[in-house]
């Protein structure tokens, strides 16, 4: 069936968020997730050195579909496409919500495009079809945003 993602807020504050893999790719969703407060945990065969030094929970470990236990959601960030396959199967199995780096076709979640000011947030999305006129648009919606307050 096509896929059809509705735009939802979730909050995420205090919750156990997992994130497969540790390369540059699992920084960057770390780096978000934490802006806004979860509990984010990594499990990878090896981690980068900004994952290292960032005070973040890590397991150094392969895989196993055991690990998604206890998590509200999870971001697979391996460069292994086989294996996400298999965790995007085990995740739904599990009851945890599925998002697997640049395949959208294997999620259950996908991430906006995202400007914050404050408690008003604006996320744009394109159904996953087309990231480049998400990030384009709220960066419009930025620049709109902010003349707008240097106005008043
Ligand atoms: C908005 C943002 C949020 C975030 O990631 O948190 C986000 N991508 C960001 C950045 C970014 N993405 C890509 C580059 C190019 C450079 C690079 O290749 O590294 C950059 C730029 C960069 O990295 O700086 C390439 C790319 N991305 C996806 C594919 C595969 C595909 O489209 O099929 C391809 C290959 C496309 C191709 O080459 O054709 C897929 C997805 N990207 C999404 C979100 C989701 C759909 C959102 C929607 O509905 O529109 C989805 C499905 C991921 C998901 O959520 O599962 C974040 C904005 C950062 C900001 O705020 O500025
Ligand atoms: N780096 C980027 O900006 C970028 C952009 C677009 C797409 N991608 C794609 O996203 C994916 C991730 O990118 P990256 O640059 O972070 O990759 P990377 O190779 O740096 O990291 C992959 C991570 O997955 C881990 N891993 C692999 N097999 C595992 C297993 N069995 N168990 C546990 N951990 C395992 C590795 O240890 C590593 O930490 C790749 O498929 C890449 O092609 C990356």
């Amino acid at each position: 069936m096509k896929k059809n993602f509705l735009p939802i807020a979730i909050n995420i504050a205090g919750e156990k968020i997992l994130i497969i893999g540790g390369g540059q790719s699992a920084w960057k969703k770390i780096h978000i997730l934490k802006r806004f407060g979860a509990d984010v945990e990594v499990v990878a065969l090896e981690v980068c050195d900004e994952i290292r030094n960032s005070g973040i929970l890590y397991r150094q470990k392969s895989y196993e579909k055991q690990d998604l236990k206890g998590y509200l959601m999870f971001y697979s960030c391996t460069n292994n496409p086989d294996l996400d396959r298999q965790i995007a199967q085990d995740g739904r199995e599990a009851g945890v919500l599925v998002n697997i780096h640049d395949q959208p076709e294997l999620c259950q979640f996908v991430s906006p495009a995202i400007y914050q000011q404050g408690n008003i947030r604006v996320a744009v999305s394109s159904n996953a079809e087309d990231v480049f006129e998400s990030i384009r648009l709220r960066n419009e919606i930025k620049d709109y945003l902010e003349n707008k307050n240097k106005k008043q």
